[in-house]
């Protein structure tokens, strides 16, 4: 049996989270049960009368903290609820990037819990003593961690064996780690008298294969030339590249 990734989110918001539940791959990886979602709110685990999940920062300033007490209950339970003692995240501008190296670190954990902050954040101290990994999605400032955290699980999801269907593991494979993707056709063979390369038509496989290969790290090169440093090219590649490179016209 696959083993299964088991995730609770805490989220003042969890009806966001039908977003990767109800629609695509996701929705079938939980229909398979290959990926089991529950959500916890800390308004829940409120006990005053208008239910509050805010307070006020000390020291002043704009904007709310997520309060303390039903935070820390929902990470509690939600870590009670998914068992086998798991990996605590906390979603946040202030994380590590999360890159597909990350996603393959991450993929190693079969059951996680994913906080996802409101307001201007939760208290230091909840960090230091709830939280084992702070993850950001990217340079940029998101209302919530909710959409971080569906980020973080729907591509966790992709790494769990069975979860992609072998049409789309094909697409995986052809996409070596670490590369941009290659430039993709279907019909019609000629678009606004744009005609599809014809190589693609030729039905010869390995030609297609090294031609996809070629044009991945063509495009690399071009946009992305840092991700070719970390990269050991195999001499297929490298001689791929290089001729890339020499036809190609600055
Ligand atoms: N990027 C991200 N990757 O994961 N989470 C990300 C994210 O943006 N979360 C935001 C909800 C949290 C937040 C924190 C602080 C401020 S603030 N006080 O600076 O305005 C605004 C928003």
């Amino acid at each position: 049996m696959a083993q299964a990734l088991q995730v609770g989110v805490v989220s003042l918001f969890p009806d966001m989270f039908q977003a990767i539940t109800e629609y695509g791959v996701t929705r079938r990886a939980v229909e398979q049960q290959l990926l089991q979602l529950h959500t916890w709110n800390p308004r829940d685990f409120t006990h005053d009368k208008h239910r509050t999940v805010d307070d006020r920062p000390y020291g002043g300033g704009p904007g709310m903290l997520m309060m303390v007490e039903p935070l820390r209950a929902a990470i509690a339970a939600a870590k009670e609820g998914v068992g086998d003692n798991p990996r605590v995240i906390y979603l946040s501008p202030q994380g590590k990037k999360l890159d597909q190296q990350g996603v393959q670190y991450l993929s190693q954990f079969s059951s996680l819990v994913l906080v996802a902050g409101r307001y201007e954040g939760i208290d230091e101290r909840v960090i230091e003593a709830d939280i084992d990994e702070e993850w950001s999605i990217g340079d940029f400032v998101l209302s919530g961690g909710e959409l971080p955290a569906m980020v973080m699980i729907d591509a966790l999801a992709r790494q769990v064996p069975g979860v992609l269907g072998h049409q789309d593991s094909a697409a995986e494979d052809s996409f070596v780690a670490g590369l941009l993707d290659c430039p993709h056709y279907t019909r019609p063979e000629t678009l606004d008298g744009k005609k599809v390369p014809s190589v693609l038509l030729s039905g010869n496989h390995d030609k297609i294969r090294q031609w996809r290969l070629q044009q991945a790290l063509g495009r690399t090169w071009l946009r992305r030339p840092e991700l070719l440093t970390d990269l050991a090219l195999t001499d297929e590649q490298q001689r791929l590249l290089d001729e890339f490179k020499a036809n190609y016209q600055l």
